[in-house]
């Protein structure tokens, strides 16, 4: 690995945040991690593991960590959020003052502002008042703990700054990571946040006992309401088709290493919303993005029925037998 002097700032030092971090600073990027424990930054500085994450995983010795946001912004190319997309808002609002005037943030987040119906790098620019063209966003079929044991991924960025595109891709493009380029930044938002209800779908199946016949049927028409929004609202079909629609979906509906997926397994296994939010623990963002994906939905007039019954089961409308039957009797329609 070779130094190449650019700094990045990953907030915070979660999972994806923490893989993230190790991915740059792979690239030879150095990375200062701000976390909000400082146990977990003083951890990850000294002992160069994050014990909250993954204790078995040695970080780079380029990667460091502190619980003062002046400090890890001081500097830095690359402002990397990862943090879950309902606290974007109020805790990027702090952190704004600190970022530099020619930081290119990257946006790591698959969420929909509840309310809003903001996508994260919208939340960041109306936040920050930091023109698009300096806001990429980072996404595709990226299970965290694969990549932080080495295992082979990719993923897209995309930007509407070609320039700042590819800066991003140098700040990250190690043996095992392979990112790929864009400009369709509403297509690879709405890929990533549509995935994780399509597998909160496909998890809620697999714990009610069907079987791959109706997993795949959920994947299938699943990205095609996916597409449906997301070319209503502006983004390119091919996109849907990439990793950070095609891609990500089938990664995330298809392991148990997927939150969403397992959160969608302990509804299906009959397990309350309240019991399966303590069993999953980590960032589930299917679960509160459902019903701002539905309000989109509903605001450009398309139709998203895997969504809709998901939302309904969510706010307790409807109970898995119903949804299950919401889904099939539903009229008989040609596929496209
Ligand atoms: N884990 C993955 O494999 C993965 C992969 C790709 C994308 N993502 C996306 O990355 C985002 C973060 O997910 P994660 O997996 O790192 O979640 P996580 O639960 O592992 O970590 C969330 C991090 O955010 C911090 N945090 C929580 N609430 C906060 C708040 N109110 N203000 C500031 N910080 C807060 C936590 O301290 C933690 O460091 C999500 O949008 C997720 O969809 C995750
Ligand atoms: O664990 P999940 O369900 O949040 O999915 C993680 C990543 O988004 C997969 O690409």
């Amino acid at each position: 690995m070779t130094q190449n002097r650019v700094r990045a700032a990953v907030f915070s030092a979660g999972s994806w945040g923490t893989a993230v971090g190790k991915i740059m600073a792979d690239a030879g990027t150095s990375v200062v991690m701000h976390a909000r424990r400082s146990e977990i930054a003083d951890a990850i500085t000294t002992t160069r593991r994050n014990p909250g994450y993954f204790p078995d995983i040695e970080l780079p010795h380029n990667l460091t960590a502190t619980t003062d946001p002046a400090a890890a912004l001081d500097g830095a190319d690359f402002l990397v959020l990862s943090i879950p997309a309902q606290s974007l808002r109020a805790s990027l609002a702090a952190w704004a003052p600190h970022i530099g005037t020619d930081t290119v943030i990257v946006s790591l987040m698959k969420g929909i502002e509840v309310g809003s119906g903001l996508r994260a790098s919208q939340v960041i620019t109306e936040v920050t008042g930091i023109g698009a063209e300096r806001v990429a966003v980072l996404s595709g079929p990226n299970l965290a703990r694969e990549i932080m044991n080495g295992q082979p991924a990719a993923a897209t960025i995309a930007c509407p700054d070609q320039d700042a595109t590819h800066r991003v891709q140098q700040a990250c493009h190690t043996s095992y990571f392979r990112p790929y380029t864009s400009t369709d930044v509403t297509g690879c938002e709405l890929g990533g946040a549509v995935k994780n209800v399509i597998a909160l779908a496909v998890g809620i199946a697999s714990g009610m006992g069907m079987g791959h016949n109706a997993q795949a049927m959920l994947i299938t028409r699943g990205l095609a309401e996916t597409t449906r929004l997301a070319v209503a609202m502006g983004a390119h079909p091919a996109t849907l088709a990439g990793l950070a629609g095609l891609g990500d979906l089938v990664a995330t509906c298809s392991s148990p290493l997927s939150r969403n997926r397992t959160f969608g397994t302990h509804l299906g296994q009959g397990l309350s919303i309240e019991q399966a939010t303590t069993a999953t623990k980590q960032t589930t963002e299917g679960v509160k993005s459902a019903e701002a994906i539905l309000a989109l939905a509903h605001a450009h007039r398309v139709e998203m029925p895997i969504t809709e019954v998901i939302s309904d089961l969510l706010h307790e409308k409807v109970t898995l037998d119903q949804a299950a039957a919401a889904l099939m009797q539903r009229p008989p329609k040609p596929e496209r």
